[in-house]
């Protein structure tokens, strides 16, 4: 592994001239885009817009076509990376046979959390979710907020310097979803980075810095504020409506 303090490194990601194309369908194009540390860094746009193909990229789990992505500093994909990055997929990875506390103890294995440690940690990202009550249930017990929650909580469970969030308060309760963003705030200011995609705007807004896309182009990079204000609009449809139409 490498020596270098992955939680220094600046930008934690680098995403430079990226296209990624599926046969001869162009998905993303032209990406580039910098999130820097301990920032909450939204990627938004409509359904089919690119958003899950951009954060598999950012993982690794999926290649560029071209361009390339840095992760603290390293090229992706590179396994020693996956220590680094709790990532959220929109479909949930579990074993719905297995107990919510089997599917945790079988992911603090695979990131070498043990003993006390191991078990404390179980219980703290269970709390954030609010699942403590429902630990010895079976996952296909579980309803769909329910399972969203459990993998939110897997994805914190090694305390990693990057989270990387792919829609991760569908099916979540309004009260649930702002104790949830007060965590990410929280985790915020102990430094980690929060990469996330909605397509739900008042969450957007919550956001540092947000990324706007749409047909796989980024249309805009900036604050919320800052998009609100260069487009001359109050709300962050209108926002998306003006970089999406007037300025292309
Ligand atoms: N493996 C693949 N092969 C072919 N096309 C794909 C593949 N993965 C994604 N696509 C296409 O790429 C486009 C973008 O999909 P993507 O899942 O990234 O969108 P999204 O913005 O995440 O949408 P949603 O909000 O509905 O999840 C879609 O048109 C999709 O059909």
């Amino acid at each position: 592994m490498e020596e270098i303090d992955m939680n220094q490194v600046n930008p934690v990601i680098a995403v430079t001239h990226v296209h990624r194309a599926f046969g001869s369908r162009e998905v993303l194009k032209d990406i580039t885009l910098q999130v820097e540390q301990a920032e909450t860094f939204g990627i938004l746009g409509p359904s089919g817009s690119g958003k899950t193909t951009l954060v598999k990229l950012l993982t690794g789990i999926d290649e560029v076509t071209s361009g390339e992505v840095k992760v603290l500093g390293t090229l992706v994909p590179k396994l020693s990376l996956l220590q680094q990055i709790g990532y959220m997929a929109q479909s949930d990875a579990l074993y719905t046979e297995l107990s919510a506390k089997e599917n945790l103890e079988f992911f603090a294995s695979l990131y070498g959390l043990k003993g006390g440690n191991r078990v404390r940690r179980i219980a703290d990202v269970m709390e954030i979710v609010n699942l403590q009550e429902h630990l010895r249930k079976r996952v296909d017990q579980y309803s769909g907020g329910m399972k969203r929650r459990l993998s939110l909580a897997i994805a914190l469970l090694h305390e990693p310097p990057l989270l990387i969030l792919d829609e991760p308060t569908v099916g979540i309760d309004p009260v649930l979803r702002q104790s949830i963003w007060k965590e990410l705030r929280a985790l915020n200011g102990k430094g980690t980075t929060i990469v996330l995609t909605t397509h739900v705007m008042d969450e957007a807004e919550k956001c540092d810095r947000l990324a706007m896309i749409r047909d796989g182009q980024l249309l805009a990079v900036d604050s919320p504020k800052g998009l609100l204000q260069s487009a001359g609009v109050a709300s962050m449809e209108d926002a998306f409506l003006y970089y999406g139409g007037a300025r292309r």
